[in-house]
């Protein structure tokens, strides 16, 4: 079965042909500031990334005739995990979404398309995938309610991949997943639901290598009423020019890493305390998972740091068994679950917040 696998990130669109899991043609490029500086708002960018993809596709002679298109989900309303027909409401609160980001034209894109081919068109476990528990949703200030943001795709396929080497299903573990990229979301995954997890996109957990984690609630509003930035900067301090960046001045942790591992500072004392509030989040984890951790999963993209993986096991490899799954795969997991739901191996979801 052909599947068409679409993914777009902030600065970059992915795209992929699928026959069955394999992969026979990927592409796309990395958009740079320029490229984008005349959008004002990201829901502008949807003819510029379409016509991009229709491109791609006609230069590489191939043409759209798929048995499915699936793209990188969004920031939709909070929804159970799985794999997703995309329908009006979808498209209504995409082109709606409280936060904008890039993916949240992945979905528009895909049904343009699927509806050309007169195929299927679908999402799969979005950022927004929740499963929280009760308890974990709520905070000190009944007007603030916690919401689960994180690398959901990735954390699951990992755990579905894990599962499945060790001959077991993810339904059957209790795992904690580290997703290690520009941001870090850390989850309990508890027989196969993300009971708790870190808001990878807005203020919480960790810090990261663009974003700033969890910061003292009273020194924040101190600094919100200072005079001194409008909201927007406040935003951008929290989510985009956080953590790393605002201590190093780079998001780059091949280099900082060098760095580290070669005791230069302040390279090692912020990339160690970035690894430390990554090790406090896997104990609350632990503890959400009454101790109960059958493995903890490294990924992301700063998995692959030796000097990274080395900092963090020392602090909780004696929680449970640290595997190792470095990188991620994004476009093989949507494929994935395209062509599990087309064989009906997969139970497909309907997009009906409450
Ligand atoms: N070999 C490596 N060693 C160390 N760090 C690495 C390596 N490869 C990538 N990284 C770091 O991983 C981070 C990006 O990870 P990744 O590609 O998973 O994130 P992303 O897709 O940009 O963001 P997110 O995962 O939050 O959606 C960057 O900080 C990058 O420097
Ligand atoms: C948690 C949402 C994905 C990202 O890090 O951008």
């Amino acid at each position: 079965m052909k599947i068409f696998v679409i993914n777009p990130g902030s600065t970059s669109t992915k795209i992929a042909l699928f026959i069955d899991e394999k992969p026979v043609w990927v592409a796309g490029a990395h958009h740079t500031a320029d490229d984008l500086s005349e959008f004002h708002h990201v829901n502008e960018q949807y003819e510029y990334r379409k016509d991009f993809i229709l491109r791609l596709l006609s230069e590489a002679d191939i043409p759209l005739d798929f048995d499915a298109v699936i793209a990188r989900g969004g920031l939709l309303k909070p929804t159970p995990g799985g794999v997703y027909a995309i329908n009006e409401q979808m498209r209504h609160d995409l082109l709606n979404a409280r936060m904008e980001h890039a993916c949240n034209l992945g979905a528009l894109i895909a049904d343009e398309i699927a509806r050309e081919c007169h195929c299927p068109a679908y999402i799969a476990d979005p950022e927004v995938v929740d499963e929280l528990q009760p308890a974990a949703r709520l905070t000190g200030i009944p007007e603030i309610e916690r919401i689960s943001i994180f690398h959901a795709l990735n954390s699951k396929a990992v755990s579905r991949k894990y599962a499945a080497s060790i001959g077991k299903h993810y339904e059957e573990l209790n795992l904690i997943v580290v997703h290690l990229g520009g941001g870090i979301s850390v989850g309990a995954h508890c027989k196969g639901r993300v009971i708790d997890v870190n808001n990878a996109l807005n203020g919480e957990g960790p810090f990261s290598p663009e974003r700033a984690g969890t910061i003292p609630g009273d020194q924040l509003a101190e600094l919100c009423f200072s005079g001194k930035y409008t909201l927007k900067q406040v935003k951008k301090m929290l989510n985009g020019k956080g953590g790393l960046t605002a201590h190093l001045g780079m998001n780059d942790v091949v280099t900082i890493a060098r760095k580290a591992s070669e005791g230069e500072e302040p390279y090692k004392g912020v990339l160690d305390a970035m690894l430390y509030t990554v090790a406090k989040q896997v104990g609350a984890m632990y503890v959400t998972l009454r101790g109960q951790a059958d493995a903890i999963i490294l990924t992301g993209g700063i998995a692959h740091s030796d000097y990274c993986v080395a900092v963090l096991r020392e602090q909780i490899d004696y929680l449970a068994p640290v595997v190792l799954m470095p990188g991620e795969d994004e476009m093989g997991s949507l494929a994935y679950n395209a062509l599990g739901a087309l064989k009906g191996e997969l139970p497909l979801q309907v997009y009906r917040p409450e």
